[in-house]
């Protein structure tokens, strides 16, 4: 209690220091994406056609208005996303265009998406450095400079052999072993300077591996637990490239969701720390291949692992996320049998005929 009263004395002091330090004109109306009393925020996601941005928008949408939310990416949109809202082209490596997007759309809050996940960002070195490290420089300084509340997710990633892994607590050692997750160290490393440095109001939750039944993975370590579904649905056979033992923590994308959500409607004020450990779960492929017999008996697995087992071997198997269940009320609600009914109920009409 002590040490929480005294953060905030902290937070305060260093707030004034911000404010009055902040060299740029833009800052002071909007200051830490405080929005004027009784409008709702102005809220941009990047990278929204990725597996999480979809439903995100649609939750942020219901809470503050379908015109207030827009999404971002520089692919071509679905029709789906097409028809939810407002979309637009924002290339997170465009400087100037965010700087133009901000104002022409009026911005309080940015969810920042765009990222290479773990197993691509180590096929793909520059281009990861580019999107996760340059990119996270850009959308830094776009909030600090136009006052923006900014939230940008870290993942299970972000911590390495040397961290514990059983359970993982919210701050320990943090030398992970991808460039997924250096870059995503950096990120919060740089926000919580940033932070102190300038109050901008950055906020980030560090994410286990997420399950969708609507949307696909881009391509991370923890991809198989989508995968296992519909390979149980149509083949019945799945070829896990992890070993049967191998336990990562996990959540369902509506947990996911609901986070974020919480977390972004919190005062900043409430909130003693600005980097949090959240998830649900902590299964193996055994497990969950063994949860999902029970509708499908018949399902079978087959384990070739490949490199993506270096990077899980490397990462927490249980998160600790007390921190965040106790400083500001997270709460899970799917576990791994809520999880299974929900996916394959979800999906098994997609594969009927
Ligand atoms: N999905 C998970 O399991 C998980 C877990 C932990 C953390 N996260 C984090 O959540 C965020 C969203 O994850 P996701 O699973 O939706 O990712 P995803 O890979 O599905 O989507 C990322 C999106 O970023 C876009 N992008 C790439 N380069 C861009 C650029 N230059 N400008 C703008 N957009 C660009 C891509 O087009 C893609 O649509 C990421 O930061 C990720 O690290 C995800
Ligand atoms: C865990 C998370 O960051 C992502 N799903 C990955 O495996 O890369």
């Amino acid at each position: 209690m002590k040490l929480r009263s005294l953060t905030f004395t902290n937070i305060k002091f260093l707030r004034k220091f911000s404010s009055e330090a902040s060299p740029h004109p833009y800052t002071q109306s909007a200051r830490d994406g405080n929005v004027q009393l009784g409008t709702k925020p102005r809220i941009l996601i990047t990278g929204s056609h990725g597996q999480l941005g979809y439903g995100v928008a649609q939750a942020l949408r219901k809470s503050y208005g379908r015109e207030n939310v827009i999404m971002s990416d520089i692919i071509k949109p679905s029709k789906r996303i097409l028809e939810s809202g407002p979309y637009i082209h924002a290339d997170i490596l465009d400087f100037k265009n965010l700087q133009q997007v901000v104002v022409t759309h009026r911005l309080d809050w940015l969810i920042h998406f765009s990222a290479l996940l773990s197993a691509v960002g180590e096929k793909n070195l520059s281009l990861a450095m580019k999107v996760n490290v340059e990119g996270v420089h850009n959308i830094l300084e776009l909030s600090r400079q136009f006052g923006l509340r900014l939230f940008v997710p870290s993942t299970i990633g972000a911590f390495g052999p040397e961290s514990p892994r059983n359970p993982t607590p919210n701050l320990t050692v943090q030398r992970p072993k991808t460039i997924y997750g250096v870059s995503k160290v950096h990120a919060e490393l740089l926000g919580e300077y940033f932070h102190h440095r300038y109050g901008l109001d950055f906020r980030c939750l560090r994410f286990p591996g997420v399950i969708s039944y609507d949307t696909n993975p881009g391509g991370g370590t923890t991809d198989y637990a989508v995968q296992i579904f519909h390979d149980a649905l149509t083949t019945r056979h799945h070829v896990c490239y992890l070993r049967k033992d191998t336990r990562l923590p996990m959540m369902y994308i509506t947990d996911t969701i609901k986070s974020i959500c919480e977390f972004m409607a919190l005062d900043s004020s409430v909130l003693p720390q600005r980097t949090y450990n959240v998830t649900a779960m902590s299964f193996t492929p055994e497990e969950i291949a063994d949860s999902i017999r029970r509708h499908i008996p018949s399902l079978e697995v087959t384990y070739k692992p490949d490199d993506r087992q270096k990077i899980a071997d490397s990462w927490p198997q249980v998160f600790d996320d007390s921190e965040a269940r106790t400083e500001w009320g997270w709460e899970h609600e799917y576990d791994l049998d809520k999880l299974v009914d929900i996916m394959i109920t979800s999906l098994r009409p997609k594969y009927a005929s």
